[in-house]
């Protein structure tokens, strides 16, 4: 057995010690069976919150009322779910509507997809009613039972689906895409941030082009922020070789193939409930791909735009205008040749000159600055005081 599941197996044993069933379940054992890295392990158990708490010293309470606690074990920490038997997934579900219940089968009974109800016991026993592991061997996504169901229970299964086709590649089974199809509008019910992490996720899958294609035709994308009629723009956006961009790179690529201004970008950003720290991060790249687009980096611009935002706006170009990606090793270099990077370097701030110039402090101040700055970037002018105080004091004279 791996590493990651053996280190978790003192917590299966302590459950059983105590009379309780426990099992490792969902991506953990999906991801064994397909070959793919491990994240973290999962485990589900008949044993309620309160039981597991009076058996174990460390917890931390993450959704008790949905059955999850955590469980921390030498440096690590397990979520243990109790066997539902509705499904808990959605925000919706109110946690007196939860019931817990102490049977396996009915808990992955519940469960989205045919690979994600598998069950492994302590030894690496498989418990598979759902015959995943077949849906893993035809590379399918299949719902377990009725896809409606399924779907009923928790709309954003649907944009799961789409994103495991992404990640994984395998095809959605006949009758799951069918249910998909015919519910896509529940998903206008489920909180945009939900559908954030699946469609990030969905952005970054290695078949990525072939789940953007299927969002379109199941008619999902409408009840996503920013993609409603958008559909001919999401087709030109999978004809950009995007597995050479990173997540906030492709964000800029969706901004651009939308041809979105600025305030466009902005307020269709804050409709999917970004943080403001990715929000800033993308507009931000934006603003300079956009400049990349009008003209060449050159040493002023590196210098605002920072190393990292120009190689990313370059390399931007290049995927926009279907060149070959290659690393911009010429910016790096520009970047290096720059006397300095940021004003804080200057050999002089704007005490030496309201002395110099005998004047109180203004918004001339901010242009001088820019100015001396300006001057040292393009090599025009030492980075030393004596030169720069000599400088100011020519240019005053004109
Ligand atoms: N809407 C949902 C979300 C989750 N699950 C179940 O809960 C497990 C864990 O969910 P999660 O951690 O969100 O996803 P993973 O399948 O583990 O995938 P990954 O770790 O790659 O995100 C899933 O495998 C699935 O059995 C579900 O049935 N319906």
């Amino acid at each position: 057995m791996k590493p990651i599941f053996q280190r978790a197996i003192p917590i299966i044993e302590k459950l059983e010690e105590a009379g309780y069933e426990a099992y490792f379940v969902g991506g953990a054992v999906r991801d064994l069976l397909i070959g793919r890295e491990i994240a973290d392990v999962d485990i589900a158990t008949s044993a309620t919150p309160i039981e597991m708490k009076a058996i174990f010293s460390k917890t931390v309470d993450v959704g008790i009322e949905h059955g999850t606690i955590l469980i921390l074990h030498k440096g690590e920490a397990y979520e243990v779910t109790t066997y539902r038997a509705e499904s808990t997934y959605s925000d919706f579900r109110r946690p007196d509507e939860v019931r817990f219940i102490r049977h396996l089968k009915e808990d992955l009974q519940r469960r989205d997809f045919t690979m994600n109800s598998i069950a492994m016991d302590k030894s690496g026993e498989l418990i598979d009613p759902f015959a995943g592991r077949e849906s893993i061997k035809n590379r399918e996504i299949k719902t377990v039972g009725s896809s409606e169901e399924r779907f009923n229970e928790d709309a954003l299964r649907m944009m799961r689906a789409l994103r495991f086709k992404s990640q994984l590649g395998f095809a959605l089974e006949e009758g799951t895409y069918y249910a998909l199809k015919k519910k896509a509008h529940l998903l206008q019910h489920v909180a945009v941030e939900r559908k954030l992490v699946e469609f990030n996720k969905l952005l970054q899958g290695d078949y990525r082009v072939d789940a953007l294609t299927l969002l379109q035709d199941s008619n999902l994308h409408r009840h996503l922020p920013m993609l409603s009629q958008k559909e001919k723009a999401l087709s030109q956006l999978v004809t950009y070789p995007l597995q050479s961009l990173s997540l906030p790179e492709i964000w800029v690529l969706l901004l651009k193939v939308f041809q979105f201004s600025e305030h466009e970008a902005k307020l269709g950003l804050k409709g999917w409930k970004m943080s403001s720290k990715d929000m800033k991060e993308i507009l931000n790249l934006y603003q300079w791909f956009q400049k990349r687009l009008s003209k060449p980096f050159q040493a002023t611009t590196i210098y605002h735009s920072g190393l990292t935002v120009a190689v990313s706006a370059e390399k931007l170009h290049q995927v926009y205008n279907h060149e070959r990606v290659e690393y911009p090793d010429h910016l790096v270099e520009m970047y290096n040749k720059l006397a300095i990077t940021s004003r804080k370097q200057l050999a002089v701030n704007g005490n030496d000159i309201i002395n110099w110039s005998q004047q109180s402090a203004g918004p001339w101040l901010k242009e001088w600055l820019a100015k001396i700055e300006e001057a040292i970037i393009l090599g025009e002018l030492q980075n030393n005081k004596e030169e720069i105080r000599e400088w100011l004091f020519q240019w005053n004279q004109k």
